[in-house]
C-alpha cells in the first residue's frame, strides 16, 4: 500500500501542495486531476523521490520513501515514473530503448519487449529509430520502455497527451487491462476525463494546495462538491435557486450538468437561446436565464432568441 501521510512542498517559500494525504492499494489506478499548475506533477516527482519533503512522508508498504537527499540516483527502483518531457534516446531503435534496462543475458528479453510493443500496439516499429516517429508514436514508446523492468508502482504525467483520439481509447484499454493483471499501483496526472472517468478507481481533485475532494468516479461526479471539481467532467450549472423558485430568497445555488436539464413545455425556469453547440449525439444549448448561463443538452439545434422552459431531473 502506498501511504501519503500530511506532506507539504514548495520551491520557493511559496506553498505549491500542503497537508496532502491519501492512501492507494496495489493495483489500483488513481487520477490525480486539477486546474494547469496545482501541483500534479510535484506531487508524482515528491512520491517519485526526485523532490525533497521536509514535512510529511511517503511510505511503500512498511518502507518509509527517504527522497532524493539519500540517494546518489534520486528515484526508487520499485516505481518508474514517465514524466511529460518523455526522454528517449533518439538515435537509437525503438527495440533498443525499451530494452534500455534489461539484461541482454535475460533469455525472455526479446519476448518481453515484443509484449510491450504489443500493449502499446507498436509491434511494427521495432527496429525504427526513435528520432523516425511521431509524438504520439514516441509516447507510446516511452510507457513501453517505463514497464520495461515491471514496476510495483507506475507514476504517469498525461501519458496520452500526444496520442490521437482513434489510438487513445484503444491504448487506454489495452494499457489499463495490462496493470491491473500485473496488479501494478499507477498514479496518473491527467487533463483528460476519459482517463479519469472510465478507468480511475479513484480521483483526485487538487485545488489551491489541497486535495479538494477524493472517492470514486461515481462519487465525485455524482456529488461534486463544487463548481470547479464539476467543471472537470463538464460545463456545469451554477443556478441560484431564486432562479428557480420565484419565491425563494435563499441565496444558494445548486449545481447542474447539462444533461440533467429537459425542455417541458411550461416550468418556472423560462430562458432564451444563445448559440447551439453540435456534439456530434446532442447539441449543447446555451442559454441566458436572467442573466445567469445555462447550459442544457437537448437532440436539435434550437434557434437562437427562441424562449424555452427548463426542468432539472
Ligand atoms: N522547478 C520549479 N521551480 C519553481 N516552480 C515550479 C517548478 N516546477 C513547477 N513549479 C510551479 O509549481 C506549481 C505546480 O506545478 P506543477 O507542474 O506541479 O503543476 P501541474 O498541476 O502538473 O500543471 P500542468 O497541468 O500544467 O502540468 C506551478 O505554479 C509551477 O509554476
Amino acid at each position: 500500500m502506498l501511504k501519503v501521510n500530511n506532506i507539504s512542498f514548495g520551491y520557493t517559500s511559496k506553498e505549491v501542495l500542503k497537508n496532502i494525504s491519501f492512501q492507494a492499494n496495489k493495483g489500483d489506478y488513481i487520477a490525480i486531476v486539477g486546474e494547469s499548475g496545482c501541483g500534479k506533477s510535484t506531487l508524482l516527482e515528491i512520491i517519485y523521490g526526485l523532490l525533497h519533503i521536509d514535512k510529511g512522508t511517503v511510505y511503500w508498504n512498511e518502507k518509509k520513501l527517504l527522497g532524493p537527499n539519500f540517494y546518489l540516483i534520486p528515484g526508487e527502483d520499485f516505481m518508474k515514473y514517465l514524466p511529460q518531457d518523455f526522454d528517449l534516446m533518439p538515435y537509437t531503435t525503438v527495440e533498443d530503448n525499451i530494452g534500455k534496462n534489461l539484461s541482454y543475458l535475460d533469455e525472455h528479453r526479446n519476448q518481453r519487449i515484443a509484449e510491450l510493443l504489443d500493449v502499446v500496439d507498436m509491434v511494427e516499429f521495432l527496429k525504427t529509430k526513435v528520432k523516425n516517429l511521431s509524438g504520439g508514436q514516441k509516447q507510446r514508446v516511452a510507457i513501453a520502455k517505463v514497464l520495461a523492468k515491471e514496476p510495483e508502482v507506475l507514476l504517469l504525467d498525461e501519458p496520452f497527451s500526444h496520442i490521437d483520439n482513434f489510438r487513445k481509447n484503444k491504448l487506454r484499454r489495452s494499457l489499463f487491462k495490462y496493470l491491473k493483471s500485473k496488479n501494478i499501483l499507477c498514479l496518473v496526472a491527467t487533463h483528460d476525463t476519459t482517463d479519469a472517468l472510465s478507468f480511475a478507481d479513484k480521483i483526485i481533485v487538487l485545488k489551491d494546495t489541497k486535495i479538494e475532494t477524493i472517492g470514486t468516479p461515481e462519487e465525485v461526479y455524482n456529488n461534486p462538491t463544487s463548481s470547479y471539481v464539476a467543471s472537470f467532467f463538464n460545463e456545469i450549472n451554477e443556478i441560484p435557486l431564486a432562479a428557480i423558485d420565484k419565491n425563494s430568497t435563499s441565496k444558494a445555488t445548486k449545481l447542474v450538468y447539462p444533461n440533467q436539464l429537459t425542455v417541458v413545455p411550461k416550468s418556472s425556469i423560462k430562458a432564451t437561446v444563445l448559440h447551439s453547440y453540435f456534439k456530434g449525439s446532442f447539441y449543447l444549448i446555451e442559454s441566458n436565464l436572467n442573466g445567469t448561463t445555462l447550459f442544457f443538452e437537448h437532440t436539435e439545434q434550437l434557434q437562437t432568441g427562441a424562449s424555452i422552459f427548463l426542468k432539472i431531473h
